[in-house]
């Protein structure tokens, strides 16, 4: 659905994004992480077709998103990390005339989104929050019903809430067949949403992975608080993989062989257990440098 090829581009002074590659399929939802500067604007503005590519191209179905360009406007859907609104413009005003680009847009449809999303559509835009005028970003990317969504940072400025009402709104399209591209800094959205993601630094792709296969890898810590000190001696001589321990707390790394540490606890009175599971990001990296980015 879309292909990325070899796609450069080098700013005066040096920086960019080099050999870009990667391919999403149809009805995908495809994670774009990296840290700020990585490189993910540029890449989705040539995805958009906004940039011409030094080299590579970038296809959107049958088209090429520079060449092609007004092409595709009713096939895709998107929402820019900085959304430019005209001048005296009200939520309403804007989402009218991106539904006119768009070539109409069910009423029935926008009224939903704008319900779901909780907002004021007559509210003028420069009176707006940064979570509200992204509010309006995701009506305005998702209410043509287009087949392909491409999102800059879809949550960033959200609430907690309007995060999980997105989260809702991209599950249910990838239901429907949608394909979608969203960049992120955040790890547990893509871990909510997506089958694969690629991560950009210093403009290059270092690594495209399946998000479940990352999961699967995933370490788990698990922090102990023993009622006896004499316990928490013999856990510690247990074999058991040891991160830390502080008085009568011990932090265990466990990663799939979750028996072994319960049959292990249920030994000792034990006053507590937490969990905190490896960061996503903190996985992909060290499941890159394991396998040399293979
Ligand atoms: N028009 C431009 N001229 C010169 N340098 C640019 C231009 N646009 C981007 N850059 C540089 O290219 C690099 C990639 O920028 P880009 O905005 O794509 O990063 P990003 O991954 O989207 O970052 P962020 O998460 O902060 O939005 C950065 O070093 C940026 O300063």
């Amino acid at each position: 659905m879309l292909t990325v090829s070899h796609v450069t581009k080098v700013f005066p002074g040096g920086k960019g994004i080099f050999d870009v590659s990667f391919t999403v399929e149809k009805g995908e939802v495809f994670g774009f992480l990296g840290p700020n500067g990585a490189g993910k604007s540029t890449t989705i503005r040539h995805i958009m077709g906004f940039m011409k590519p030094e080299k590579g191209y970038v296809r959107i179905q049958d088209c090429d998103t520079w060449k092609d360009q007004g092409k595709f406007q009713k096939l895709v859907g998107y929402l820019p990390g900085e959304i430019a609104f005209m001048e005296g413009m009200t939520g309403k005003s804007f989402l009218d005339f991106m539904s006119r680009m768009q070539g109409g847009v069910d009423p029935k449809r926008r009224e939903e989104l704008v319900r779901r999303l909780q907002f004021d559509e007559r509210t003028p835009i420069r009176k707006m929050s940064k979570g509200m005028k992204q509010k309006v970003g995701i009506v305005a990317a998702f209410m043509h019903e287009p087949r392909v969504i491409i999102l800059d940072e879809p949550t960033s400025g959200l609430d907690p809430l309007m995060q999980k009402v997105f989260i809702e709104l991209v599950l249910e399209e990838k239901a429907k067949g949608t394909t979608f591209l969203m960049s992120s800094h955040s790890f547990p959205e893509i871990e909510r949403t997506c089958d694969r993601a690629a991560i950009i630094k210093d403009g290059k792709i270092i690594a495209v992975k399946n998000v479940h296969e990352l999961q699967a890898v995933q370490r788990k810590l698990f922090e102990v608080t023993f009622e006896l000190a004499e316990d928490r001696d013999a856990f510690l001589c247990s074999g058991m993989k040891i991160d830390s321990c502080q008085d009568n707390k011990v932090r265990v790394a466990v990663q799939g062989d979750y028996n072994r540490f319960v049959q292990e606890t249920a030994k000792y009175r034990i006053r507590s257990i937490d969990v905190f599971s490896q960061n996503l990001e903190d996985v992909f990296m060290d499941y890159y440098d394991r396998t040399g980015g293979q």
